[in-house]
Formats: C-alpha cells, sequence, structure tokens
C-alpha cells in the first residue's frame, strides 16, 4: 500500500521512500506484500526470495518457553552474546583486564567506605584509635594514620577509575572497526546478485549509523559489567556487616530489574522501528541528492518537500518514544530503589546492629550499591535500545555470508576463445530474460551484440564477467566452463566499461589505476593515450595528479577514463557496454580507433545501439525478447535480420538528413 502526499509524490509502503505517484495500473505493481524494491543497479530488480528475507529475526528473541520473565531474560543475554561475541575476538584481553579492574576497584572501593564510617564514629565518639579491617587485614591504628590509609586507598581506586574509564572506550572502537571491515568484507565476497540489491543508503546507513550504535552499546556492555561487580561487592560488604538489610537490597534490586522487563521490551519495540525508519530515511536523504537537478527542472520542489516532511515525522515518533523509555526506566528505577534502601534500613534498625561504625558502614555500602545497581539499569536500558541496530548489521552478515561467490578451482593460463552455450537466465525464478543464447568469439576478433532496450544483452555481460550465474547452460572459456576457474584468474584476463562508469574519489591516476597497485605509471599514461584521453587530462593543471572530485568532467571524458581503467592492465577479454554513447564523434572515432588496435590481441564484445561502433565487429548477434534472433556479419545481417535491416536503415537516413 501506498500513501498519497500533496503534489505528485507518494510514500510506499511503510512510508519508507519517497516515490513519484503512479498510474494506478503501475501503482499495482507494488505488490500485494508491500514490499519495497530496494535495489538501485537495475530498474525492475527485485528482491530474490532467498536473499532478502529477513534472517533470523529472533537472533536476540527468546524462545517463549514457559513463563518464567527471570530465566528468558537470561536466555536472551545468553543469545545476544553468542552472536556478538565474535566482535570481541580482538578484545578478550581487554575483558579479562576489566574484570581484574573492577574487581580491584569494588574491593579498594568497599574497604575506604567501611573505613571512612569507622574513622566518623571514632571522630564523633571522640575515641583515640581506629580498628582497621581491610580484607584479611587487620590493625589499630591512629586517626590520621587512618586518614592517610584512607587516603592511599582514595588514589589507588581514582587510578582503577582511570583505567576503568580507558577500557570501554578501546574495546568499542576495536569492535567499530572488526565490525566495519567484517561488514565490508561479508559485502565484497558475497554474489553480485546480493550486493545488487543493497541501497546504497541502506548500507551506508549500517556502516555509519548502525555501527556507531553498536560501538556505544558495547561501552554500555563494558559499564554495565563493571557496574554489576561493584554492586556485587558492595551487597557482599554490607553482608559482611549486616546479613539482612544486605540481602533485602540485593533481593529487591533483582526483583525490581525483572519487574522493568516488559518496559525493556517495550524499549526495544520502539528501537526497532526507529532503526527501521532511520534506514529508510537515509535511503530517501540519498534520493534527494539523486533526483535534485529533475525536482528542480520540473518545479516539483515543493510537493516533494511536503513528501520529505513525512519521513522526517516518520522518524521523530519512534525516536521521541525511545529517548521517553529510555529516560524514564532509569528514574523509575532509582525512584523505586530509593524507597527500597529506606525498608533496608529500616531492616538494619530493628536487627539492631550491634555497633555505630557498622551501621554507618551499612549506610555508606548500601547507598554505593544502589548506585551500581541504577548504573547496571542504565546500562542494560541502553543496550537494549541498541539492539535492533546490532540486529540489522547481523541480519546484513547473515546475508552476505549466505550468498557467496562461488569460485572455480582451475588457473587460466590465456584466452583462445569464449562462447556462450544454450544459456538461459532469469533474475526471478518465474521469468526468464534469456533463453537458450548461443555465440561464441575467438581471440583476434570483436563480437558485437546488439538488439532493441530490454532485449537482454547487458545480461549476456553480466553472464560472461561471472557477475550472475545461467540457470541452464554455459559460458565457456577455452572450451571449459567459467565457472570451473578461478575467479581471481578470470579477473585478471577480462575488463569491463560498464553502461554508466563510476569515477571514484582520488585524482585521474587513481581512477585509471583503480586499487590495482602493481600498475605502474607509465601503464596508467600508455592506457589513456589508448583512451585518447592523455592530451586533455596534461591539459589540466595538475595533469594526473587532478582530484577528479574537485574537477568536474564531462560525460564523454569520465567514458574515457573509465575506458583507460580497462585497458590499464592489458586485458585479453574486453567487454563494453555502450563504450561510446557520450562522445563526441571526434572522439568516438578516435576510441573506435584504438579499440581497433586493441583487438588484434583480445576478444572484444561489445554492446551498442548505434551501428558505427559495431562496425569494426566481425561477427553481430542480434538479440530480441532474450533470443539470439541470427549472427553474422553486418552484410549477412542486412540481408536476412528485420531488426538488424529497420536499424540499418534508420541509421542511413539520420546520415542523409
Ligand atoms: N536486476 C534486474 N532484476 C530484474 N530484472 C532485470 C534486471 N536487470 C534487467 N532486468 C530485466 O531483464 C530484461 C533484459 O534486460 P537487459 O538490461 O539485459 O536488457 P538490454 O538489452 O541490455 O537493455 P538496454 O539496451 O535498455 O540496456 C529486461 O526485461 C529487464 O527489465
Amino acid at each position: 500500500m501506498s500513501r498519497r502526499v500533496k503534489g505528485g509524490f507518494r510514500l510506499d509502503s511503510g512510508g519508507s521512500r519517497i516515490l513519484p505517484t503512479l498510474p494506478r495500473d503501475e501503482a499495482r505493481r507494488d505488490g500485494p506484500s508491500g514490499t519495497t524494491v530496494v535495489g538501485r543497479v537495475r530498474s525492475g530488480e527485485t528482491t530474490p526470495p532467498t536473499a532478502r528475507q529477513p534472517v533470523s529475526t529472533s537472533a536476540f528473541a527468546v524462545p517463549a518457553r514457559g513463563n518464567n520473565k527471570g530465566l528468558r531474560a537470561l536466555r536472551s543475554v545468553g543469545v545476544a552474546w553468542r552472536r556478538l561475541s565474535p566482535f570481541f575476538r580482538g578484545s578478550r584481553r581487554h575483558i579479562m583486564l576489566l574484570v581484574a579492574l573492577a574487581v580491584s576497584a569494588g574491593l579498594v572501593e568497599a574497604s575506604v567506605l567501611a573505613l571512612v564510617a569507622t574513622i566518623a564514629v571514632a571522630l564523633s565518639t571522640g575515641g583515640g584509635e581506629v580498628a582497621l579491617h581491610v580484607g584479611p587485614l587487620a590493625a589499630d591504628l591512629s586517626q590520621s594514620g587512618a586518614l592517610a590509609v584512607a587516603f592511599g586507598l582514595t588514589l589507588v581506586r581514582a587510578a582503577l577509575q582511570l583505567a576503568l574509564a580507558y577500557l570501554p572506550g578501546r574495546m568499542s572502537s576495536q569492535v567499530m572497526a572488526d565490525l566495519r571491515v567484517d561488514l565490508f568484507s561479508a559485502f565484497t565476497n558475497s554474489a553480485w546478485s546480493v550486493k545488487a540489491q543493497e541501497g546504497g543508503g541502506a548500507f551506508q546507513t549500517l556502516m555509519t549509523q548502525n555501527v556507531t550504535y553498536v560501538a556505544l552499546a558495547v561501552i554500555s556492555l563494558a559499564n554495565g559489567v563493571t557496574a554489576t561487580i561493584m554492586f556485587t561487592i558492595m551487597i557482599a560488604a554490607a553482608l559482611a556487616q549486616s546479613f539482612v538489610a544486605a540481602s533485602l537490597m540485593a533481593i529487591g534490586a533483582f526483583v525490581l530489574f525483572f519487574t522493568l522487563r516488559p518496559l525493556s521490551r517495550l524499549l526495544r519495540r520502539f528501537a526497532k522501528r526507529l532503526s527501521r525508519a532511520a534506514m529508510r530515511f537515509t535511503e530517501s536523504v540519498q534520493d534527494i541528492i539523486a533526483v535534485a537537478e529533475e525536482t528542480e527542472v520540473f518545479g516539483a520542489t515543493e510537493s516533494y518537500v511536503a513528501a520529505f516532511h513525512d519521513q522526517v515525522d516518520a522518524v521523530r515518533r519512534p525516536y521521541a518514544r525511545t529517548r521517553f523509555l529510555s529516560a524514564a526506566m532509569p528514574a523509575l528505577y532509582q525512584s523505586v530503589a530509593l524507597v527500597m534502601l529506606v525498608l533496608a534500613l529500616t531492616a538494619v534498625a530493628l536487627a539492631e546492629v550491634g555497633n555505630l561504625a557498622g551501621l554507618a558502614a551499612v549506610i555508606l555500602l548500601l547507598v554505593r550499591a544502589l548506585t551500581y545497581a541504577q548504573q547496571m539499569q542504565a546500562a542494560i536500558t541502553s543496550i537494549d535500545e541498541r539492539l535492533p541496530f546490532m540486529h540489522q548489521i547481523l541480519d546484513a552478515l547473515d546475508r552476505y555470508r549466505r550468498n557467496p561467490q562461488q569460485d572455480g578451482t582451475r588457473d587460466l593460463d590465456t584466452v583462445a576463445s569464449l562462447s556462450v552455450e544454450d544459456v538461459s537466465f532469469g533474475y526471478r525464478a518465474d521469468t526468464e530474460v534469456l533463453q537458450d543464447v548461443s555465440f561464441g568469439v575467438s581471440r583476434g576478433e570483436a563480437i558485437g551484440i546488439v538488439g532493441p532496450s530490454g532485449a537482454g544483452k547487458s545480461s549476456v555481460v553480466q553472464l560472461i564477467l561471472r557477475l550472475r550465474e545461467p540457470s541452464s547452460g554455459r559460458v565457456l572459456v577455452n572450451g571449459q566452463d567459467v565457472r570451473e576457474i578461478k575467479r581471481s584468474a578470470w579477473r585478471k584476463k577480462v575488463a569491463y566499461v560498464p553502461q554508466s562508469s563510476q569515477l571514484v574519489r582520488g585524482t585521474v591516476r587513481d581512477n585509471i589505476r583503480f586499487y590495482r597497485e602493481w600498475l605502474d605509471d607509465e601503464q596508467v599514461e600508455r592506457a589513456a593515450r589508448r583512451a585518447h584521453i592523455h592530451e586533455e587530462i596534461m591539459s589540466w593543471p595538475e595533469g594526473y595528479d587532478t582530484m577528479i572530485g574537485q574537477r568536474a568532467i564531462s560525460g564523454g571524458q569520465r567514458q574515457r577514463v573509465c575506458l583507460a581503467r580497462a585497458l590499464a592492465d592489458e586485458p585479453e577479454v574486453m567487454v563494453l557496454d555502450e563504450p561510446t554513447s557520450a562522445l563526441d564523434v571526434r572522439s568516438e572515432e578516435a576510441v573506435r580507433q584504438s579499440l581497433h588496435e586493441v583487438k588484434e590481441d583480445t576478444i572484444l564484445v561489445l554492446i551498442a545501439h548505434r551501428l558505427s561502433t559495431l562496425s569494426m565487429c566481425d561477427r553481430i548477434v542480434v538479440m530480441v525478447d532474450g533470443r539470439v534472433s541470427a549472427v553474422g556479419s553486418h552484410a549477412d545481417l542486412v540481408e536476412k535480420n528485420d531488426f538488424f535491416r529497420e536499424v540499418n536503415e534508420i541509421t542511413h537516413r539520420q546520415v542523409a538528413q
């Protein structure tokens, strides 16, 4: 279902993205389930059922066995820890250190509190000596001696606190870095069919916002662990002084913790909504930039802004609720816990603790325990709030890892021939866009692929490049199934110039070298000459060091930089999808000339709509409706293929006009 907003835009299912309003019959294609098509790589791409299914959404959900809320909460912590522990692989030593430091800090603090209580009582009663008990140590000290010991312990506690303040940040930055690297490499190693569906905005949100939230959750987790250890030590120390009061306080804190679980679950639900809304919001922001030119030119800015308001609102509501609950829970906890403290002290009074110093120590220890209990609760709240963001990352990792690129085992010396044999293929299981496609090409030859829009030309190219797998039939290299060849070996032999080439942030040189560090400057320059862009690059003030991001370059220049990129590593197979569509006639002629030269020692596969681009091809494959309609030379096809003859006549008419 789509919600209409003022003007010519609507929100898609769930109010996720701003879309132009569609005619009624087209709008129906949104699908009954209201699924949003996220892919941007090719229009019309949808999510195959396997890849986009929500994966293990119950990763943190706890099986509803029995009604024991306490057990369920503990199980949920266990499940969360199992899923998260791989991300702590670089922090194990830090975790041990954190625990050791927290135990030491707890013991020191409990000792200081007991000592301060004893000194205070000694001062108020005018007693001369202070009986000191620190763990197994017992001594009678003068008041000044006792104060000096208390001061020393406080310094130790401060040093331990500093270390405890450092560790969570250290662990969190490590988890942040590991998560980003894992996400990136899992994405890179996943099959193209999965990558192609991933919206750029969604991936960006995962990498930035979600990873940051998880890093913050790690800080909360570390603080929670510290608080739990400190709480336990304070209660243990208080137990030694007054069993009744301390056990009352401990039991009360746990009961309170479990009583607040429903609120925690509510918080998690709001946070889940927030995480989804935030993801969709980022995608919309990306769209704003992508269509900024068109919305302005079409005068649609006002209604687009109105539609965007709804997007902003979609984030605002769950955000406000999440913030409220996450602030209310610690406050609620604090109020109830204070009542419990008063009850515990009443118990102390009733139990008539024998000495004043003991009473003062119990009070101090329980007040501190209360503070740590609040910190535990705050940590849990903050983790709850961030779990859905973590969840999205884990789901994405699952999705990428469950669909890895398939690899072959054979090496590849040289490419003598390439053929497509009875290949059928569909983006969805129920629709085939290619049927029984066959053609072949040998080294030193160029083959063109021509056909009406949507005929399947780019799809064939994706199979040759091994970006996708045929549903039946084979792509053969030297007569061998390309799937048996190591991906890395095939990648070294093939180069590709896509329909819309992308530049990366960096210099012209970086863009031609394109992360292939083994290419030297000479090879980069040679490729630029062959792509007929060298002279223009040299006319720019910083030549090959010109930042392309800072310098606007024309569509034709961009296309030639990307052609140079393809030529730089001297490939044996070159696949070009409309390589000259943005070139003026002189540049097109120059590029055609260099492709002619390249052809001598390579296999060229060339998709083009303009027949002029295909003039160098030895054979041309005409594709119509996903099938090969004819294969032959230009002259053959003019004679025997209706589509080709028509295109040829149109081309001639256009030239004559
Ligand atoms: N990622 C995708 N998901 C689903 N369908 C797709 C996808 N990419 C292309 N298609 C569909 O496959 C068919 C063939 O598309 P393809 O891009 O191969 O055609 P083409 O001949 O290269 O078209 P053009 O000349 O317009 O680039 C079309 O019906 C198209 O809508």
